[in-house]
C-alpha cells in the first residue's frame, strides 16, 4: 500500500487523478488530465478542505479511511468552493459521516441547499472567521469571483499554510510529483496558465482584489484544488498569478488566423517571418481550425503582441476566428497591442467584424486594418510589414 502523501506532519493529501476526462467544463481540452485536491487536517477536529468530482468516490474514501481509520468521523468539511469538481461528493460524505459540519460563507450555505437540498449541519463562517481545530487554526478569507461568487479560502494559521481552492490551480495530473520540487515546473506553469486563462482570466480585478486582502499573511505553503502544491516556490505561483490578472504581457506576439485554401496564411507567415526579422523571438502562429482555442488564448494572456487575420466566409468572419474572438471578447482580454487583417472574394465582411472586435476591447491597435483581396501581391505584403513593424516598436516602447 502507498504511503499517504503529507503536506506536513498532520496535513495530507487526499487527492484524486483524472485521466479519463476529455474537456474540462465540457469545454477545456484536458490532454494531460486534470488532479482534484482535497486536504485532511488530522487534528483534534478532523477536518476535510473540499471533495473531489463525483466520479471518484472510491478511489477518494480510501485514501481518507486509510488516514483516519474505520472508527473515526470528520468533525469539520470546508466547502471553499461548490463547484461540481469539489463539491461532487458533499453529499456522499454527509452519508458516510452524518454527523459532519459543513462549513461555508453565506453564499455557500445558499448555494449547498440549492444544489443538493442540504440545510442541517451547516456551519456558517464570515469574513476573518477562525475555527480551532486544536494545534491548527482556520482563518476565513472570502475571494468573491475568483472564480464563483462564494469563492472562499483557507488560511492555517499554525503553519502558514493557504488552502486557496481554485486559485493557483493548474491543468495536468500529478504523476507521481504532488509538490512544486518533485516536478517538471515549466509543464506545470504553461498549465497553470491555460487554467488561469481559460478558467479564472476574466476575473483579473477580483484576483486582484483578493491579493490586496491577503497582502500581509505570511504565506509558506499553497494547497490549490488542482495541480502542484507550493511549498519550495510559493512566491513564484503568487507572482505569476500577479502579472497574469494584471494582464501584463511578456515581449512576444501570437499570431491567429482562419482559412480556407492557404491565402490567410500565407499572410501570417509573413507577418511572423518580418516580426522575427524585428528581433522578436516569442511569435507563435496558430491556425485557428487546427489548435483548441485553449491553448490559443493562454498564448495569448503569456504576450502583449496579438495579431488576427480571417479571410471572409459568407460575407462574415471564418467560423473558429469568430469563435475565438468571442471567447476573448468574454475574458476581458486587455491591455494588448492587436494588429488585424481580413481577406476576401468579392464584397468582403471579415475585417469589419475584426474591426468592431478591436473596438470593443481595451487595447492598442497597431498600424491600421488590412484588408487583402484573395492572395496576397507584393504591394499587399509590403503594408504586412509595416503592421509588423509597428507592432514590434509598440511592444518595445
Ligand atoms: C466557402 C467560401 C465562402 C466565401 N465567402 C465570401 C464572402 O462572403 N465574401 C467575400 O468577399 N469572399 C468570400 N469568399 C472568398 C474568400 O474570403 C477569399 O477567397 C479569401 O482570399 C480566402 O482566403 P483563404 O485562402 O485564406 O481561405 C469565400 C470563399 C469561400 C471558399
Amino acid at each position: 500500500m502507498l504511503e499517504a502523501v503529507k503536506v506536513s506532519e498532520n496535513v495530507y493529501w487526499v487527492g484524486v487523478n483524472d485521466r479519463k476526462l476529455e474537456l474540462f467544463e465540457n469545454l477545456w481540452p484536458l490532454p494531460y488530465g486534470v488532479a482534484y485536491n482535497s486536504y485532511i487536517i488530522d487534528d483534534e477536529k478532523v477536518t476535510l478542505i473540499d471533495t473531489v468530482e463525483e466520479g471518484q468516490l472510491n478511489q477518494y474514501m480510501k485514501e481518507i479511511k486509510e488516514i483516519i481509520g474505520d472508527n473515526r468521523g470528520i468533525d469539520y468539511l470546508i466547502v471553499n468552493h461548490m463547484e461540481p469538481d469539489h463539491s461532487g461528493l458533499i453529499e456522499a460524505l454527509v452519508k458516510e459521516f452524518p454527523n459532519i459540519k459543513l462549513v461555508g460563507n453565506k453564499k455557500t450555505i445558499e448555494m449547498m441547499e440549492s444544489f443538493f437540498g442540504i440545510t442541517n449541519n451547516t456551519y456558517e463562517v464570515k469574513e476573518g472567521d477562525v475555527i480551532d481545530l486544536g494545534k491548527h487554526r482556520l482563518k476565513f478569507y472570502t475571494t468573491p469571483m475568483v472564480h464563483w461568487p462564494e469563492s472562499m479560502v483557507a488560511y492555517e494559521e499554525t503553519e502558514k499554510m493557504l488552502f486557496s481552492s481554485d486559485a493557483f490551480g493548474s491543468f495536468g495530473t500529478l504523476d507521481g510529483g504532488i509538490f512544486d520540487d518533485e516536478v517538471e515546473l515549466d509543464f506545470f506553469e504553461g498549465e497553470m496558465r491555460r487554467y488561469y486563462s481559460n478558467i479564472v482570466g476574466k476575473y483579473g480585478g477580483a484576483v486582484q482584489r483578493a491579493f490586496t486582502k491577503l497582502k500581509d499573511l505570511d504565506i509558506k505553503r499553497i494547497c490549490p484544488s488542482h495541480g502542484p502544491i507550493w511549498r519550495s516556490y510559493p512566491e513564484k505561483v503568487l507572482e505569476l498569478y500577479d502579472k497574469w490578472s494584471k494582464y501584463e504581457g511578456e515581449e512576444g506576439v501570437v499570431i491567429v488566423y482562419g482559412t480556407m485554401y492557404g491565402n490567410t496564411a500565407k499572410i501570417a507567415e509573413s507577418i511572423g517571418r518580418a516580426i522575427t526579422q524585428k528581433g522578436i523571438k516569442n511569435v507563435k502562429i496558430y491556425d485557428a481550425s487546427k489548435t483548441h482555442s485553449s491553448f490559443i488564448i493562454s498564448d495569448i494572456w503569456k504576450y502583449k503582441g496579438l495579431i488576427i487575420g480571417s479571410s471572409t466566409y459568407d460575407a462574415t468572419l471564418f467560423p473558429p476566428v469568430e469563435s475565438l474572438i468571442s471567447k476573448l471578447q468574454n475574458k476581458g482580454i486587455k491591455n494588448k497591442i492587436v494588429g488585424i487583417f481580413g481577406t476576401y472574394g468579392w464584397s468582403g465582411g471579415s475585417l469589419k467584424k475584426l474591426k468592431e472586435f478591436v473596438n470593443s476591447i481595451d487595447c492598442q491597435l497597431a498600424y491600421k486594418p488590412l484588408d487583402i483581396k484573395h492572395s496576397p501581391n507584393e504591394s499587399a505584403i509590403n503594408e504586412c510589414i509595416k503592421l509588423a513593424e509597428d507592432l514590434v516598436n509598440r511592444l518595445r516602447k
